[in-house]
C-alpha cells in the first residue's frame, strides 16, 4: 500500500514523512488554501523530499504554473478542480493525478485511465480539498474494481485508515488534516500512527 502525505508546508514535516517511508509528499499551490505554499518554496521543500515522489497540487492552474512546478522538480501534478482531459494531456497524462470530489451519481470518463492515478476525495461545497471528512467508500471500491488506479482520500486518519484499506483496497491512501496539529502544520505522532496503521493493514 502506497502512502501520500499532503498539505506539507514545513521542511521538518517533509523530513519526518521521508523518515517514515512515505511514497508521495504533496504541496498545495492553490492560493486560497490554508496550506498554500508559494511556488518558490518548492525548491526548498523538494530538497528534503529525497526519494519520495513530489506532488504539486493545483486547482485549475495555467499551463505556465504547472510548467514552473515541473521545472522546480515536481514528479507529479495533482489537478483538483474541473480541468479537462486535453489540459492533462498537454501536461502529460503519465504525470497527472486527477482528483475528483465524490458526489451522488458520480462517474469518471474512462479516458482518465491514462492518467498516473485518480484521487477520490470528499465533496464539500466551497472547499476543494482538505475537508477532513470521509465519503461513501463503496463508491471508491467500485472504481478500484473498474480498473482505475485509486488514491483514496478524504477524512482519513490513524483511527479509520485500516477500515478504509480493508473496504476499498486502493493503490494508495492520501491524508492531510488527519495528521495535522493545525492547517499546514503536521503532528509527528499522528504521522507515525498513520504509517503504523497502514503497515498493520497490509498484514491482513
Ligand atoms: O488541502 C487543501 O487545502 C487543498 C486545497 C485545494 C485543493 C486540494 C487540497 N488538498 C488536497 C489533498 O490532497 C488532501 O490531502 C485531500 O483533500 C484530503 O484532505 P483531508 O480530508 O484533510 O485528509
Amino acid at each position: 500500500m502506497k502512502v501520500k502525505f499532503c498539505g506539507l508546508t514545513r521542511e521538518e514535516d517533509v523530513s519526518k514523512a521521508v523518515s517514515l517511508g512515505v511514497d508521495y509528499v504533496g504541496f498545495i499551490l492553490y492560493p486560497l488554501s490554508k496550506r498554500y505554499v508559494r511556488p518558490e518554496r518548492l525548491k526548498e521543500l523538494f530538497k528534503v523530499a529525497e526519494d519520495a515522489k513530489k506532488v504539486a497540487v493545483f486547482v485549475e492552474p495555467s499551463y505556465e504554473e504547472v510548467k514552473l512546478a515541473l521545472d522546480y522538480g515536481a514528479d507529479l501534478i495533482q489537478l483538483h478542480g474541473d480541468e479537462s482531459i486535453d489540459f492533462a494531456r498537454k501536461i502529460g497524462m503519465e504525470r497527472v493525478i486527477k482528483a475528483f470530489r465524490v458526489k451522488q451519481d458520480f462517474s469518471i470518463d474512462q479516458r482518465w485511465k491514462e492518467a498516473y492515478a485518480i484521487l477520490l476525495d470528499t465533496y464539500q461545497e466551497g472547499l476543494y480539498g482538505g475537508t477532513g471528512r470521509t465519503f461513501d467508500w463503496s463508491v471508491a471500491r467500485r472504481f478500484v474494481e473498474g480498473g482505475f488506479r485509486i488514491f483514496l482520500s478524504g477524512g482519513l486518519n490513524p483511527q479509520n485508515v485500516q477500515a478504509a484499506v480493508k473496504e476499498v483496497r486502493p493503490y494508495a491512501v492520501d491524508v492531510s488534516s488527519g495528521i495535522e496539529k493545525s492547517p499546514g502544520v503536521k503532528d509527528h505522532k499522528k504521522m507515525e500512527e498513520f504509517m503504523h496503521a497502514v503497515k498493520d493493514s497490509s498484514k491482513d
